[in-house]
């Protein structure tokens, strides 16, 4: 997995067919994702109960690119390995999610997987200060994790300028989750963020037997991420 800070699109599966997973990363891939986003939620956590990573492995060979693992559990240490050999490209783990990040991220690139960090959206950017040299992506919540559908969070636009600034020249991602669209995709963007995972956004309207939708969504995502390059 190679480093580059071209916009990204990683639309999440849990907008997907839960019924058919499988087809339904090839038929985004197919449609241009670049990356395939899977929430993990243990209803602890947060107060939803998604997949493992036995979901994961047998989702993997449908996964052609990344396959992007956001583990909004806690513990989340005793799992790593698990979502590692299911073939996971990106493991992000929560700031939230324990006393020892370090530990985590640590365990992260042990098990061979590049290491995110997430911070919810009341976490501040000083929360990765001493982090990174230890991630590979910082994702940053635009809503509070748990659920797809909810309302972009519009003050974290200034959380991920401060990341932009803070992260300089270090090849780290900066990713967005939650509310993506074409409307919001472009305040993100702006504000340095590279990799936008969405989910309703991307699948609304299209399913495995009419995929175009998922494309189209994804051009304009992309289109409007863009253009504020233009
Ligand atoms: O991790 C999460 C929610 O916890 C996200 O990945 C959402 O699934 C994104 O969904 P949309 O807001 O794009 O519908």
């Amino acid at each position: 997995m190679s480093f580059d800070r071209k916009i990204k699109i990683a639309p999440s599966i849990l907008a997907a067919d839960f019924a058919n997973f499988g087809a339904e990363c090839e038929a985004i891939e197919a449609q241009g994702a670049d990356w395939v986003h899977v929430d993990v939620m243990d209803g602890h956590f947060v107060p939803n109960i998604t997949f493992g990573p036995a979901t994961c492995a047998a989702i993997r060979p449908h996964i052609k690119g990344v396959m992007d693992v956001h583990l909004m559990i806690a513990p989340v240490d005793p799992y790593i390995e698990g979502f590692a050999k299911a073939g996971a490209d990106v493991i992000t783990a929560h700031a939230e999610a324990g006393p020892h990040t370090h530990r985590t991220l640590q365990a992260i690139r042990n098990a061979g997987v590049k290491a995110g960090l997430a911070l919810n959206p009341g976490t501040p950017v000083s929360e990765v200060e001493y982090h990174l040299d230890m991630v590979d992506l910082i994702c940053v919540m635009t809503v509070n994790p748990g659920f797809g559908g909810q309302k972009f969070i519009h003050s974290q636009i200034e959380k991920v300028k401060q990341l932009r600034a803070l992260i300089g020249d270090r090849p780290i991602h900066i990713e967005i989750d939650g509310g993506v669209d074409p409307v919001t995709a472009p305040l993100v963007a702006k504000a340095g963020a590279d990799v936008l995972v969405a989910g309703s956004a991307v699948f609304k309207g299209g399913s495995v037997s009419n995929p175009a939708p998922y494309g189209e969504n994804i051009r304009n995502i992309r289109a409007a991420a863009e253009g504020v390059w233009a």
